[in-house]
């Protein structure tokens, strides 16, 4: 007996998804640790959907250093790569909230133990201290660049000063009066020159709340306001530090800013070596499989 049926071809099989957060900065986590993903922009896009999608504000893919042509070459001092994709499905070079929130991926898939962990970023290699199983996570973040030319951001016809500070990834900090003053952060905020960041910008507003202790809000490159920012949280600190003359290479001694976020508090530390330490939670909340017939579909 003949059939006409034609033959189907075998089903995809489901891609495994955690979801997780730092501070309510909140991350898509794909696992794909040999690499064999394609994750293009309009994918990572989708999956970061709040509503058609998983929802994220950004995408940590989760890949061994080896199989990555971007960390083959580091493969020999960190294990893992962390992949960091912006809401929008850009590209950027550290996330601070994301690689503590990696490396809680990394303890909890028993992939890493506690203690001590490197992970190679595109903004370079980070070494990460996991205390305990759901304890706070230490990054150290490496030095800032504080590069002389700045902008100046307007928003409602208001305008500051805006301090350039490089944190792997670039960030324009600019101290003002009243949080409010950012207005809705439903648009990234107009800056000038445009010429200093040629490739976007993530934008700090920051107030004092107390001596050493600032509030933030944020909107970042490639993903709009966002409850928290770590690498956002280091350049406040260390712009607060020059404002405030408290430079830990010329006064010899750390500094440490509590910095609160919409989604909670980072602690940042400047050593006078100019390394810089932030500390804060990382969370998993759940996990589960993406229909790979929708993913391909897109
Ligand atoms: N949320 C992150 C920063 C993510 C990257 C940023 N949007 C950029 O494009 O540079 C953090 O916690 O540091």
């Amino acid at each position: 007996m003949t059939s006409d049926a034609s033959p189907s071809a075998p089903p995809l099989p489901p891609i495994a998804f955690l979801k997780g957060h730092g501070t309510e900065n909140d991350f898509v986590i794909v696992p794909d640790p040999g690499n064999e993903l394609r994750l293009p922009a309009s994918a990572v896009a989708a999956l970061c959907d709040r509503r058609a999608g998983i929802g994220g504000d950004g995408l940590l893919h989760v890949v061994r250093s080896a199989a990555h042509p971007e960390a083959r070459s580091l493969a020999g001092e960190a294990e893992w790569f962390m992949d960091y994709r912006n809401a929008d499905g850009s590209i950027a070079e550290m996330c601070g909230n994301g690689v503590r929130v990696f490396a809680r991926y990394l303890q909890r898939a028993g992939l890493v133990g506690a203690g001590d962990l490197a992970v190679v970023t595109r903004g370079g290699v980070k070494r990460v201290h996991i205390d305990k199983d759901g304890g706070d996570i230490t990054v150290a973040m490496g030095r800032a660049l504080l590069p002389e030319e700045g902008v100046t951001v307007t928003v409602d016809g208001r305008s500051w000063p805006a301090r350039n500070v490089n944190m792997g990834n670039p960030h324009a900090v600019a101290f003002v009066e009243d949080l409010d003053h950012a207005g809705g952060l439903f648009t990234a905020p107009p800056f000038a020159p445009a010429s200093v960041y040629p490739d976007g910008v993530n934008v700090e507003f920051a107030v004092d709340r107390g001596p050493r202790h600032l509030a933030v809000r944020v909107h970042e490159r490639g993903s709009g306001e966002t409850r928290s920012c770590g690498t956002g949280a280091c350049a406040v600190a260390v712009a607060a530090a020059r404002r405030d003359g408290a430079d830990p290479a010329v006064t010899g001694s750390p500094v440490t800013y509590l910095v609160d976020l919409p989604g909670g508090r980072l602690a940042v530390t400047e050593h006078p070596d100019g390394e810089i330490e932030m500390t804060g939670p990382a969370v998993i909340v759940a996990e589960g499989r993406i229909d790979p017939a929708w993913l391909a579909a897109l």
